[in-house]
């Protein structure tokens, strides 16, 4: 009898701490944790902590750091739960340190295999990891969802997250790179793909045993036939008839992957999910130029035990510009036109703020936050955009130069949101692109966007005159008013997230690798430190023993400058250097000597072949760009190709791009897909622009610091 008291007593609350844990749950009266993603389930990112605050700021110093042993783009946020800092790095690696000391505890390598990078449109990158019940819980750009023992970092058990058995289209190239979240005992995880063909879904997992809780498809199965999946009603009934049933969305599975915001709502007991873009982008190839391809472009709201569609809102119909809506939810309560209301609040890529009612999905209002031309404005009444006839650009088979471009007003630089300020801080900027459609039939390997890759020319006026265009802003924003409070000037774009704390500051990193402060009433700078390498990462805070931290990872890169190259380095040179930044009054401990040298150009090979070069550019283009950036140019993470030993030697180039000589570093092989002859064109195409550039990169080296400056920088 008493044995059998105990075994239930046991068994009721491992099952009560299965569904609840109240480290997460209850993350507000904890300011000294930042245990989920956004710090608590509305996803605020504020830490109400305030020993460091406008008035000591002065005092605040760097207290520890630690090397990342992936250089490569770090997008990580950090958890903290009881002084333990876990962090995960590129390549899905996860960190626990001891958030005094910055010793490490444990590392966790998921080893996944380097091919698989070539899978994904925008690095190996990783937003951060996800605690529940003594569990870390990870997902792998591979697309396993793995639960470690807190504790030891020992694995505890792995899922591959992709059905095997699915229609998921015919490209499956599945990604996985965003953050897991967790709620009431699921674990909810989606992933990315849709530049190259991808059926989006998000998948629960039981928290405590990684058993398959249920799935919900963003885009309808090519049949109209049940998947067998929690959204088979919405999809069959409503989203299908959305969509040209001949379009190419049949083979690329359509897209609407959910890469990165999914959000739970205690006080609704609703999951909303961020939507991404289609896929192929062009949406007369796609979906014959037919309907709005429901749930792409939208926010979609399901419970978290079953995944049971309750509403979506949809905020870009006949998306062909990439305007995803996975970034940043948030849930809040405004008093909006005297009346309180608990609403979501959103920046995504299209350029619109929009506040919706958590409950409903009824459209409150939307306002443009950075300047946009593809929509006139949004109808107040049913949220639908007004959208430009030329934006089009599929429809009338004209370019068509688009604001907010494909990387939008906003990416997945994280927001924050201070209710002691009342305003939304949202890391903002303008990247323009001209579409230009090109419906090539949908290959098995590279970017299925169904538009020209063509890049910039060589031309300094060309490239200056876009340079011109290229903006940053960290924008203050008043959602009751819907209107623009102050804005602090960035050099450039792509810069870090944000992070709002109880000492009315507001932190965040920036492209050129500086780390700021700034006041929360009125963006006045009040720090600025060199971290060394540019910032795209979000900053947490969280308290040991009764002092404050601010932690971020540095680590440029990200989508922009692997796929725009030296474009991108417009708000300065910078470096990788992937490390573990941690603040705090009074820190004593220094980072080692900058190192800002980079590649250097190596004297190419003289001659060339014109006319195989000039083929090697589109191939270039198609197949290299994504990652080595525009026209030959690397954007300081991945190699400068123009200066490797690679392009020296035909035999020594086919074997790394042919057959793989380097697929453990990330580096695919191509000659599933690219003949000899056209790995040999793209040689020669990387030995000319390595002749035409050669001399100005050293000109623009003959300094004491060795680096490119000034103007060279983005040449
Ligand atoms: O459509 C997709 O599946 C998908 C996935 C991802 C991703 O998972 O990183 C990005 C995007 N799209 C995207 O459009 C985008 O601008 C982007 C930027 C980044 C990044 O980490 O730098 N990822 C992604
Ligand atoms: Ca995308």
């Amino acid at each position: 009898m008493v044995v059998i008291l105990t075994l239930s007593a046991t068994h009721l609350s491992q099952s009560q701490a299965a569904t609840d844990d109240p480290v997460v749950t209850q993350a507000e009266e904890s300011p000294q944790n930042w245990p989920t993603h956004g710090r608590t389930y509305n996803e605020h990112r504020y830490s109400p902590l305030n020993q460091i605050n406008t008035e000591t700021i002065g005092r605040l110093k760097l207290a520890w750091s630690s090397n990342f042993d992936t250089n490569r783009g770090q997008e990580g946020t950090p958890l903290v739960v009881n002084g333990i800092l876990y962090a995960t790095t590129n390549w899905s690696k996860v960190r626990a340190y001891d958030g005094a000391s910055g010793k490490l505890l444990w590392s966790y390598d998921p080893q996944v295999p380097g091919p698989s990078a070539v899978r994904g449109c925008c690095d190996t990158v990783n937003r951060g990891a996800a605690y529940w019940n003594g569990k870390i819980f990870v997902g792998t750009f591979d697309n396993r969802l793995i639960a470690l023992d807190a504790k030891t970092g020992h694995k505890i058990w792995e899922v591959d997250t992709i059905p095997k058995d699915a229609w998921l289209g015919d490209i499956r190239s599945y990604i996985t790179d965003g953050a897991p979240r967790v709620a009431k005992g699921v674990v909810m995880i989606g992933n990315g793909g849709a530049e190259f063909g991808a059926r989006g879904f998000v998948s629960g997992f039981d928290a405590e045993t990684g058993a398959l809780k249920w799935r919900f498809y963003t885009t309808p199965n090519r049949s109209n036939q049940p998947d067998h999946a929690a959204s088979d009603a919405p999809l069959m009934t409503m989203a299908y008839r959305t969509w040209g049933p001949h379009g190419a969305w049949i083979h690329s599975g359509g897209g609407g992957t959910v890469w990165d915001s999914i959000v739970y709502d205690p006080q609704t007991d609703l999951v909303y999910l961020g939507v991404g873009n289609g896929s192929p982008w062009n949406y007369k190839q796609r979906s014959d130029g037919i309907g709005d391809n429901l749930f792409l472009g939208s926010i979609v709201a399901i419970r978290p035990e079953t995944g049971e569609y309750v509403w979506h809102f949809q905020e870009t119909p006949q998306d062909q510009w990439d305007y995803t809506s996975t970034q940043h939810i948030m849930t809040a309560d405004l008093e909006i036109n005297g009346k309180k209301r608990h609403v979501l609040l959103h920046a995504p890529k299209n350029g619109f703020f929009y506040i919706i009612d958590a409950q409903t999905g009824e459209f409150i209002t939307a306002r443009n936050y950075v300047p946009v031309n593809w929509a006139k404005d949004i109808d107040p009444v049913t949220g639908r955009p007004n959208i430009v006839p030329d934006a089009l650009y599929s429809l009338t088979g004209k370019p068509w130069a688009g604001l907010p471009g494909d990387l939008g007003g906003h990416n997945f630089a994280a927001m924050s949101y201070s209710a002691q300020t009342g305003l939304v801080y949202i890391p903002a900027q303008q990247i323009p692109m001209v579409f230009t459609p090109d419906a090539q039939p949908l290959k098995h390997k590279g970017l299925n966007l169904g538009i020209s890759m063509q890049g910039l020319p060589d031309d300094p006026a060309i490239r200056d005159g876009f340079l011109k265009t290229l903006t940053g802003w960290l924008i203050a924003w008043d959602p009751k008013q819907q209107k623009e409070i102050f804005r602090v000037d960035h050099k450039g774009p792509w810069n870090g997230g944000l992070l709002s704390t109880g000492g009315n500051l507001i932190f965040q990193g920036l492209a050129n690798g500086e780390f700021h402060a700034y006041d929360a009433r009125n963006g006045a700078d009040l720090f600025n430190f060199n971290a060394q390498s540019g910032i795209i990462a979000p900053p947490i805070s969280y308290e040991v023993n009764g002092k404050q931290y601010i932690a971020v990872e540095t680590g440029w890169g990200g989508i922009y400058p692997l796929l725009m190259g030296r474009t991108a380095l417009s708000s300065g040179w910078t470096v990788n250097h992937s490390r573990l930044l941690v603040f705090a009054l009074d820190g004593t401990a220094e980072l080692p000597p900058q190192n800002d040298r980079g590649m250097i150009p190596v004297k190419p090979p003289e001659q060339f072949d014109a006319q195989q070069a000039a083929a090697g550019y589109q191939l270039y283009e198609t197949f290299c760009q994504v990652c080595h950036g525009d026209n030959a140019l690397s954007g300081g993470v991945l190699p400068d190709l123009r200066w490797s030993g690679a392009i020296h030697h035909m035999a020594g180039f086919q074997n790394v791009v042919g057959r793989g000589a380097l697929t453990a570093y990330g580096m695919a092989r191509f000659d599933d897909i690219l003949s000899r002859q056209d790995i040999e064109k793209i040689r020669q195409f990387l030995i000319k622009r390595a002749n035409e550039t050669y001399a100005r990169e050293v000109a623009a080296r003959a300094n004491p610091q060795n680096i490119p400056q000034g103007r060279a920088i983005t040449e």
